[in-house]
């Protein structure tokens, strides 16, 4: 873990963080807070949904409060993970308590750093983050990028933060719908080629219970083998024997245009998350 510079903490203490709306992603972030070794006593969550708020409090054994502004303004860093079009009335209540010298933070898509730097009191250091949801098992991927007044100890945290959610890289923000596309909702793409390789098992004959199993396995292996750096293109090779079975799948992908569906999909999540931008 990267330790916690004086431009990040006040006091030299763990810098405490509220994470503000409780959902998929506000919990996967909560839960890598505590595997990253923070203790539940520096962490708060503010969600509007009561039954939800009980149930975080329950599994994780943090401070759940009902104010986003009183958790914003006890908070050295406020870590925004409600939906995008909540984001503007969230800035609206904390703006007037918050501290000079709190990080804010936010995941939320396609809201640009510009909204929230005009709505928060001037100089507000704030970071944009891109994560996903393999975040909840550490196998997460992360983009961030700086506001105006976030310098290399705000960036510093930010990767602390996150350091238990996977891999953690450094964009300029104008990339960040690009990521979105990519590694934002690009989960789902892997969801949804899991879930056609295990209906295609299923089609085949197996149980749909080992069809899953090997489904979710076979793309795990090939995600590891990828990881080491060899290009996918000749890891494809490397599986295609001459004449083979695996030529004769392939071939129907490309006559089934799935490589183009894959670049229309994330040309559609770039185009959404820039239109988030200017909802
Ligand atoms: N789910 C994903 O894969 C990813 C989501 N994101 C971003 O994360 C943000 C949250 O998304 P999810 O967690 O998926 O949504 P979600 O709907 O699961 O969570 C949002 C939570 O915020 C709560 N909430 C609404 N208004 C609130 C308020 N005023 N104060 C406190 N809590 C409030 C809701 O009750 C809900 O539990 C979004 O902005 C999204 O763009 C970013 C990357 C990936
Ligand atoms: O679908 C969404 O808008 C969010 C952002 C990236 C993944 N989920």
């Amino acid at each position: 873990m990267t330790g916690a510079t004086s431009e990040d903490t006040r006091g030299g203490t763990t810098p405490t963080v509220a994470v503000l709306g409780g959902g998929v992603m506000g919990e996967a972030l909560l839960s890598a807070l505590l595997t990253g070794g923070w203790s539940a006593d520096r962490l708060e969550v503010v969600e509007k949904a009561t039954r939800r708020a009980d149930e975080l409090a329950d599994r994780y054994g943090v401070r759940t409060g009902d104010s986003s502004a009183q958790a914003a303004a006890r908070a050295d860093v406020v870590l925004l993970a409600v939906k995008p079009n909540v984001v503007a009335a969230v800035l609206t209540e904390i703006a007037p308590v918050l501290r000079g010298g709190t990080l804010v933070v936010s995941v939320a898509a396609g809201v640009p750093i510009a909204t929230y730097e005009a709505a928060l009191p001037t100089g507000t250091p704030v970071v944009r983050v891109m994560p996903n949801t393999p975040a909840v098992v550490g196998k997460g991927a992360s983009a961030i990028a700086p506001g105006a007044h976030a310098g290399e100890g705000h960036l510093v945290l930010v990767e602390r933060v996150l350091g238990a959610t996977g891999l953690v890289v450094r964009v300029a923000e104008k990339d960040l719908d690009a990521v979105t596309a990519i590694s934002g909702s690009g989960p789902a793409y892997a969801f949804y080629l899991i879930d056609a390789m295990a209906e295609a098992g299923v089609l085949l004959g197996l149980t749909r219970d080992l069809a899953t199993r090997l489904a979710v396995a076979t793309v795990e292996g090939a995600g590891a083998l990828a990881a080491q750096g060899e290009h996918p293109a000749v890891l494809r090779e490397r599986v295609s024997s001459p004449g083979g079975t695996t030529v004769a799948a392939v071939a129907e992908l490309d006559a089934h245009g799935v490589r183009a569906g894959v670049v229309a999909a994330a040309r559609a999540a770039h185009a959404r998350s820039q239109e988030l931008a200017s909802s």
